[in-house]
C-alpha cells in the first residue's frame, strides 16, 4: 500500500451475472456480512445489463458500481457499444478500460484505451486503466518494457489520481490460479510508481495502482501488503459476496 492513498478493492464480473446475481451486490451493499468502511473503497463492475439496477441497490451504501468498458465517443452509430455518458447516466462512477481480454478479443490498442480513458474523465467517471504483460513477453524478459509502454501510451496526458486508477494484471495470472511472487509484484509496482512520478510529479505518488490476476481470499493478505499495491482488481473471486468481502476484509485489516 501507499501512505495517504485510499485503497480500492474492485470486482470485475466480466461476462458473468444475471438478475439473480444482484443478490451478491445486495449482500455487499447492505453490510450484513461485514460493513464496508471508509478506509477502503469497494467497487463492483457487473455486466452493462445489470448496471442501472445495481446502482439503484447501492443508493444508501458506500459500494460503488462501475462498467467494464466504454466507447471513446459520447454517442453515435456504434451498434452494441455503450458510452461513458451512458454509464454516468446509470449512476455508475467507474469504468474499466483496456482490460487484456478486450485488448485481445477486440484488438484494442494503447491509443484506443487512452481515448476511452479520456472519454471516461469527460463524463466524470474514474477510469481503471489495465496493463500487463503476456506469458511470452514475460518469458522474453520484457515485463518492464511492456509495462512502460502500456502505461505511457494508455494513460491520458492530463490524468489525475481522481480520474485514473492503474490496474496491473499480468495476463498469465488472470484466471489461472497462478500469481507472480511477492517480489515480482513489488518490483512491477515500484517501477510503475517511479514512472508515474517521473511523468506526473508529486501527483504520481497518489495514483492508486491495483494488482489483478488470481486474487483470492487465501492470497489477499500477502499481495495486499506489498508496497505500492493500493488494492485489487478481482475477477472470479468477486462473483461471490463472501469471497469479495474476505479479500476486502484482508485489506481493511492491514490498515487497522
Ligand atoms: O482479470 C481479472 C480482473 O480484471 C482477474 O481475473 P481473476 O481474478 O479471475 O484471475
Amino acid at each position: 500500500m501507499t501512505p495517504d492513498v485510499r485503497p480500492l478493492v474492485a470486482g470485475n464480473w466480466k461476462m458473468n451475472g444475471t438478475r439473480a446475481s444482484l443478490d451478491q451486490i445486495k449482500a455487499i451493499a447492505s453490510g450484513v456480512q461485514g460493513p464496508l468502511s471508509n478506509k477502503v473503497e469497494a467497487l463492483i463492475c457487473p455486466p452493462a445489463t445489470l448496471l442501472y439496477v445495481a446502482t439503484a441497490l447501492c443508493t444508501d451504501s458506500p459500494l460503488a458500481i462501475g462498467a467494464q468498458d466504454c466507447h471513446q465517443n459520447p454517442e453515435g452509430a456504434h451498434t452494441g457499444d455503450i458510452s461513458a455518458e451512458m454509464i454516468a447516466d446509470c449512476f455508475g462512477t467507474y469504468v474499466i478500460v483496456g482490460h487484456s481480454e478486450r485488448r485481445t478479443d477486440h484488438a484494442e490498442t494503447d491509443h484506443l484505451v487512452r481515448a476511452k480513458a479520456e472519454a471516461a474523465a469527460a463524463a466524470d467517471l474514474t477510469a481503471i486503466v489495465c496493463i500487463g504483460e503476456t506469458a511470452a513477453e514475460r518469458q522474453a524478459g520484457q515485463t518492464l518494457d511492456i509495462i512502460k509502454r502500456q502505461l505511457s501510451a494508455s494513460v491520458p496526458e492530463n490524468a489525475t489520481p481522481e480520474t485514473t486508477v492503474i490496474a496491473y494484471e499480468p495476463v498469465w495470472a488472470i484466471g489461472t490460479g497462478v500469481t507472480p511472487t511477492v517480489e515480482d509484484v513489488e518490483k512491477a509496482h515500484a517501477f510503475m510508481r517511479a514512472e508515474l512520478v517521473a511523468r506526473f510529479g508529486d501527483n504520481g505518488r497518489k495514483f492508486r495502482i491495483l494488482y489483478g490476476g488470481s486474487v483470492k481470499p487465501g492470497n489477499a493478505w500477502e499481495l495486499m501488503g506489498v508496497a505500492n499495491v493500493d488494492g485489487a482488481l478481482i475477477g472470479g473471486a468477486s462473483l461471490k459476496a463472501t469471497d469479495f468481502l474476505a479479500i476486502y476484509g484482508a485489506y481493511e485489516a492491514l490498515l487497522s
